[in-house]
């Protein structure tokens, strides 16, 4: 610190050199001065009165003596006077080292000051400095002493380059700073930055005597700070607005709500979807008052009234708080987005909303498809199962699974066709499976993914469903299962009514074909056979032979042994006959009372004899009693054959029965047990 004198030569400034006059009080110095100037006076009479008296100039002795004792009390007088002067004279040396005493203090609190500390007086010359405003001016500072004009400070400061500002135009910097100096007040606080990157805050004051205080502190930190802030605010606003044109790049709505839930980000996207609250984005609206104008606006057009919103507010709020999954939302009539919610580090929320309304509406109608179809399923009388290309259950009704016995939690989409077999397997169900369940689960397979045709499938219980199975064309197959129990039952009851009756009417068929006493074929199988053979040579040009056997004097056979006996008799000559017939095609038939027809096709003549003949020699060997025969003791047959050997087409049935029947006759005429046989 310097002090009114240019005797500072370090940093830590120096007392003036000044007596210690100069340092007391003025009452005491000019209490000091009084008594010197009456003490001297006192002095300079005593002198003056010596001297007169020395001089004989008063002759007068009372006079010399008044003189004398004046001399004499004046001396006195002047002793005293010089006494209180030496007395005040200490009390000023204390005074002024209690001064000096006090300028030390005070020069070790302006020294200590974390500040530079200078007065300048009314004519702007240094008065006092502390040592910080000395370190400012660094290798110059032994120019800046007491005394020294501002403006001359100020140009050392400038020409040593301690003043960087000034170096673009010295002259015209120096001059400024002056021109501010005279209005301290108008200027305000003066940044200053000095060469070596210090930054100094400089407020000068003038004081009521018109002298100026200044004092500038070392804001080099705070610059610092407030550079490298500024730099930081900078770069965080560059960041921001990268973040934010990222943001307003991405093809999904993004918004940023703060710890508050004030909006503080939107993108173009989201104030895309949003069209109705654009003007918002920079009003940093709250989230719920958003919701609010967003519905007085008609963007939730499924809230119906204020009750409803506010309910709506508080559940978004809840979901806001604790984010869960993704939802969607209606956000105006028809456009539907997926909200996704996450809390940020700082407590804020930020949303990402992605419009689905296209995938939405698609996967709505397909829903609603799909519901359609389940429902018509549902409503189907029967049993309906639809299985995927790799046999997984894609839907069914509820039929399906009551009619197969499984739980609804069983047959559920996902299961294979072959998981459902294994099912009503396990519990017994198909009665078709007994003993061969792999066998049988292989078949039925099979048959499920190649169907071809519906198929009668048993179930327990005397239960039968029909399984009618088409392949789908994405490779699946839809199946309905038709409870069919009861018309099987039926059906099997009609078999078994069948059965009796094709048994009856094999039955009846053949009561009709046949005769009752003999068992031969009678008249009726005879002729529809005859005409069939007859058909059949004139077709093929085969040879053909017809006998008629009669049994000779029968009449009187029944009146000898009576009429069962006659029957009994019929009865053993039908089986000598039937015993005679060889071939397949054969036919031996009871025509007649006691006449018999023999049926022999592809015989030839000779055949046909010998087959006449047999049946004679078959008869004899028999040997049949009859009591009561002209010709014979025995049983007798006449008869006449008739042999085609190549029919043509006039071949008919009766004209074989004619011919034979005339050779019957001439048989019987020619004394009867005999052949006569003509041939065509
Ligand atoms: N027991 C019995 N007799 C029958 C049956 N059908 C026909 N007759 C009898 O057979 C007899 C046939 O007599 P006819 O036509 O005169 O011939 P026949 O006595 O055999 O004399 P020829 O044929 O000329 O040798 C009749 O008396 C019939 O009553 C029958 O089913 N049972």
């Amino acid at each position: 610190m310097i002090l009114g004198g240019p005797s500072a030569t370090n940093n830590e400034g120096l007392l003036t050199r000044c007596g210690w006059f100069e340092r007391v009080s003025p009452s005491s110095r000019l209490k000091f001065q009084r008594l010197l100037w009456a003490t001297a006076a006192l002095l300079f009479a005593d002198v003056v009165v010596v001297s007169l008296l020395a001089a004989g100039a008063v002759p007068s002795a009372p006079a010399q003596g008044l003189l004398r004792g004046a001399v004499l009390l004046n001396a006195g007088v002047a002793l005293v006077m010089l006494l209180l002067l030496l007395l005040q004279w200490q009390r000023g040396q204390a005074e002024a080292e209690a001064a000096r005493a006090e300028q030390v203090r005070q020069r070790e609190v302006l020294d200590a000051l974390q500040a530079a500390v200078v007065l300048w007086d009314a004519d702007d010359r240094l008065v006092l400095a502390n040592g910080d405003f000395l370190k400012v001016y660094g290798a110059v500072a032994q120019h800046i002493r007491p005394g020294v004009r501002f403006e001359d400070a100020l140009r050392t400061a400038v020409a040593a380059n301690l003043l960087p500002e000034a170096s673009a135009g010295p002259e015209a910097w120096i001059q400024q700073r002056l021109a501010q100096r005279r209005q301290p007040q108008q200027q305000g606080p003066i940044l200053r930055a000095l060469p070596d990157g210090q930054w100094r805050r400089i407020v000068e004051q003038r004081l009521s005597d018109g002298s100026l205080l200044a004092h500038s502190v070392d804001v080099t930190e705070l610059i610092n700070a407030r550079t490298e802030l500024a730099l930081a605010r900078q770069a965080a606003e560059q960041a921001r607005q990268r973040l934010s044109d990222a943001v307003d790049a991405l093809p999904v709505g993004f918004e940023l709500y703060d710890a508050d839930d004030r909006l503080v980000m939107v993108n173009a996207a989201a104030t895309a979807m949003y069209p109705q609250l654009g003007d918002l984005a920079d009003q940093r609206p709250l989230f719920a008052d958003v919701v609010r104008i967003n519905h007085a606006r008609g963007g939730l057009p499924e809230i119906a009234d204020e009750a409803a919103l506010e309910a709506f507010i508080a559940r978004r709020m809840r979901e806001r708080r604790h984010p869960g999954p993704p939802h969607v939302m209606q956000v105006a009539r028809g456009q539907w987005v997926r909200v996704h919610e996450r809390r940020t580090r700082d407590g804020g929320t930020v949303g990402v909303r992605v419009d689905v309304t296209e995938a939405f509406t698609g996967r709505a109608a397909a829903e609603q498809a799909t519901q359609r179809l389940q429902d018509a399923i549902d409503a189907l009388p029967e049993a309906f199962a639809l299985f995927d290309a790799e046999d997984r259950l894609v839907a069914c009704n509820e039929r399906y699974s009551q009619t197969f016995g499984c739980d609804e939690q069983f047959v559920r989409p996902g299961v294979t066709f072959e998981e459902v077999l294994r099912h009503g397997l396990q519990s017994g169900l198909y009665p078709q499976a007994e003993g061969r369940a792999e066998a049988w689960l292989a078949e039925r397979m099979a048959a499920h993914r190649n169907p071809s045709g519906p198929v009668l499938q048993a179930l327990a219980g005397n239960r039968w469903v029909r399984v009618d199975e088409r392949r789908t064309r994405d490779g699946g197959v839809a199946g309905v299962r038709s409870d069919v129990t009861e018309l099987v039952h039926r059906e099997q009851a009609l078999t078994a009514l069948n059965a009796q009756l094709d048994a009856l009417n094999a039955r009846l068929a053949h009561l009709s074909d046949t005769d009752d006493l003999t068992g031969l074929a009678n008249r009726r199988q005879f002729d529809r056979r005859l005409a069939d053979e007859c058909a059949r040579a004139r077709r093929h040009g085969t040879p053909i032979a017809l006998l008629l056997l009669d049994v000779d004097h029968f009449k009187r056979y029944n009146d000898l042994h009576g009429h069962p006996a006659g029957d009994e008799c019929l009865r053993q000559v039908a089986q000598v006959l039937r015993g005679t017939a060889r071939r397949a095609g054969d036919l031996v038939a009871r025509i007649g009372g006691e006449e018999f027809g023999l049926l022999l096709p592809h015989h030839s003549a000779d055949e046909a004899r010998a087959q006449a003949e047999s049946a004679i020699a078959a008869l004899a060997e028999a040997a049949l009693p009859h009591g009561d025969s002209p010709v014979s003791p025995q049983v007798t047959l006449s008869i006449g054959g008739v042999q085609v050997a190549q029919p043509g087409a006039g071949l008919e049935a009766a004209m074989l029965v004619q011919r034979a029947d005339e050779a019957l006759y001439a048989a019987k005429h020619a004394g009867r047990q005999r052949l006569v046989m003509h041939t065509l």
